[in-house]
């Protein structure tokens, strides 16, 4: 069981020093496959020897629009094709391949873990805007009804809790720094599940709010950046900042997180996150939930995981390593992941059709599975 936050589980000065900003590549940003990096090692340095220019390269490729902006033009945009089918045949269709979902979960306990941003709402230029559809709440909803469910974001908690507006849900905000369970459950087997909350990173409260408030003041000569606290980690979004602004934008950023040795710094779609160095992420949430469930050490669970971004690979990771669970990658666009299966493929890809629509269709499905199974069930 994952205990409260104590001097052991904060990373100690040598593995801060490891990860401070200035000599460390980015933890989430998008990797091309190392065969295309070989490809590119004039663009891509593959010792981390030059830490700005990874970060700036990183940035650069983060939440790409269309598959060439991930990789520019030239050698480096074909490698990226050639990599894309090689990709796809390990990472499948969860749609697709929805039979051997069903089947891997038959007779098991589906617990439910659903990222927010870019699973459940678009990708849209104000984070403050970014909504999820009716049809994608009651989809939400009726799985919640079905399987214990989770959203496990980045956000702080009242923000998503406040885009999502469903109260039997848990949820963890903060990339999972901040726990809390619904007041009625009818799935928790264990009663401490009910109302469950748990803050591992509440020391650093003050700390975040600081950097909040510095960074506001030391971005806000940059047009179009935007700072959000997230409470228990900042973000500096760059999405609208004109891309020559960048390297500007990032020496702000990084100037800001030198006075903060027990403060990192990691990247996600157009955003630059600081968070506490205490080893908790989405990964460790997921254990947490699964633990405060009662599923803990459980043979017939099913934990699925969906999510968009780097910092959702921290679940995929513990979900892959445990031999336990599956992974759903939600991605136009080839990434190295650990989940097992991907949402949108490009033959899933319309211009009509968007990445949390196609969440939606498979959480209808799985919801529709599950009730022909109990009713077959009860037949019996
Ligand atoms: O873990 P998540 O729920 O995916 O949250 C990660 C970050 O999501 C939000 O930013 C992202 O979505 C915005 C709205 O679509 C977009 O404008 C931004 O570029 C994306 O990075 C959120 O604003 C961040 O605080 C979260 O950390």
């Amino acid at each position: 069981m994952p205990s409260p936050m104590t001097k052991q589980n904060v990373a100690p000065a040598e593995a801060v020093a490891s990860i401070a900003v200035a000599s460390s590549p980015p933890l989430f940003a998008y990797t091309p496959p190392l065969s295309v990096r070989k490809k590119c090692l004039p663009q891509i340095e593959l010792d981390g020897g030059k830490a700005v220019s990874w970060w700036l390269d990183s940035m650069r490729a983060s939440s790409p629009t269309r598959a060439k902006t991930a990789a520019a033009t030239g050698p480096l945009a074909d490698a990226v094709f050639n990599d894309l089918s090689d990709l796809r045949m390990r990472h499948p269709s969860a749609l697709s391949n929805f039979d051997q979902i069903a089947s891997a979960s038959n007779g098991k306990q589906i617990v439910m873990f659903l990222d927010y941003d870019g699973t459940l709402s678009p990708i849209v230029d104000d984070p403050d805007s970014a909504f999820m559809t009716n049809a994608m709440r009651k989809a939400v909803r009726e799985a919640a009804r079905n399987f214990p469910t989770a959203i496990v974001s980045g956000r702080r908690l009242d923000k998503v809790i406040n885009f999502v507006q469903l109260a039997e849900l848990y949820y963890a905000g903060s990339h999972g720094m901040d726990i809390k369970g619904p007041e009625k459950s009818r799935h928790a087997k264990s009663k401490d599940a009910k109302g469950v909350l748990f803050q591992p990173a509440s020391e650093f409260l003050p700390m975040i709010d600081t950097v909040h408030r510095t960074l506001l003041d030391r971005t806000k000569s940059t047009p179009g950046a935007k700072v959000e606290n997230n409470k228990f980690c900042a973000s500096v979004h760059f999405r609208c900042v004109d891309e020559k602004n960048w390297g500007t934008l990032f020496e702000q950023v990084r100037s800001v997180l030198k006075g903060y040795p027990k403060l990192r710094l990691t990247q996600g779609r157009k955003v630059l996150e600081i968070r506490p160095t205490i080893k908790w992420d989405k990964g460790k949430a997921l254990e947490f939930l699964l633990e405060s469930l009662g599923f803990a050490n459980c043979r017939n669970v099913m934990p699925i995981y969906i999510g968009d971004d780097r910092t959702d690979e921290d679940a995929f990771k513990v979900l892959e390593e445990s031999g336990q669970g599956i992974g759903i990658l939600v991605s136009k666009f080839p990434k190295e992941t650990n989940a097992t299966y991907c949402l949108q493929e490009p033959s899933e890809a319309s211009a009509m059709t968007d990445e949390p629509s196609l969440v939606k269709d498979f959480l209808v499905r799985l919801v529709e599975w599950k009730r022909r199974q109990t009713k077959a069930v009860s037949k019996v």
